[in-house]
């Protein structure tokens, strides 16, 4: 397998049928240059996640790191944190993703504890964390799983854990909603992707990535034990909350 890293094409040309979008070889290839030119943000928030650790994470203590991709935020942390800092369990359920995450991971960072986990998020047997990140994975869960996935994760923290949670977000109000959208789309424009592309990505995502509100999440989070929650950033339609366990 290569570590080679592509330039996202995959929506560049009219397909006939625009399949689901899914976490496979292809979009691995170009995974990190997708991530980069559609996420608002998605830089400054992986630079913040060592700061928010340095503060908040209890020296040797556990990271889940849920839908891990290519274990981003494990590197960013390794970047800011010493080996005895922190114990990193990336976790995804694409095997595509895990076998990348666990290359780059292993070169990058030899010295740091660092595992990668094959699995699903939601039926994952938890061991006690400082740290839980959810960096845009909780939008690509049914509906109907969320609020279950939420209160496990409350009861994995230990206390004074805290659980970072970034999100594609949907505006309650519709005509916010509406500027948002388009603002976005001028964003991914801004970052070379075509019309073509940006609407057959939106087909690809629909049914697929379905965001929550952001008083939606703070109701979540509330419900599964959070005793407070706000929302540190927001770029566009794109936000991260940090959730406290006390
Ligand atoms: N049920 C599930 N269980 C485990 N993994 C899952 C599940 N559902 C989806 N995934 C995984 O969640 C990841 C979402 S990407 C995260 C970016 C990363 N956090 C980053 O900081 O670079 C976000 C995006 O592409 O917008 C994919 O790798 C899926 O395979
Ligand atoms: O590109 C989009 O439209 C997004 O909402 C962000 C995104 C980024 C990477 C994979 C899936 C969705």
């Amino acid at each position: 397998m290569s570590d080679a890293s592509y330039r996202d094409a995959i929506f560049s040309t009219p397909l006939d049928r625009v399949a689901r979008f899914s976490f496979d070889e292809q979009v691995v290839a170009c995974f990190p240059d997708m991530i980069r030119r559609s996420v608002p943000g998605y830089g400054q928030i992986l630079g913040m996640l060592g700061v928010i650790a340095e503060r908040h994470l209890r020296h040797g203590a556990r990271v889940y790191d849920l839908g891990c991709s290519l274990g981003a935020a494990g590197l960013a942390l390794a970047g800011r944190l010493p080996p005895a800092a922190f114990d990193y369990t990336g976790v995804d359920l694409s095997p595509a993703m895990v076998s990348r995450a666990r290359e780059t991971l292993d070169s990058e960072c030899p010295e740091h504890a660092i595992s990668v986990v094959e699995g699903d998020i939601r039926t994952l047997d938890y061991r006690p964390a400082g740290m839980i990140l959810l960096n845009f994975t909780l939008q690509f869960l049914p509906p109907a799983d969320r609020d279950a996935l939420m209160r496990r994760l409350h009861e994995a923290l230990e206390p004074g854990g805290v659980l970072i949670l970034s999100e594609k977000i949907r505006a309650a109000d519709e005509q916010e909603n509406a500027w948002l959208v388009e603002r976005y789309h001028d964003f991914k424009r801004a970052n070379g992707y075509s019309d073509l592309e940006i609407s057959q990505k939106r087909t690809a995502l629909e049914n697929v990535l379905i965001p929550d509100s952001l008083e939606a999440h703070h109701a979540r989070l509330a419900e599964a034990g959070f005793s407070r929650s706000l929302t540190w950033f927001q770029f566009l339609n794109f936000a991260s909350l940090i959730a406290f366990k006390e």
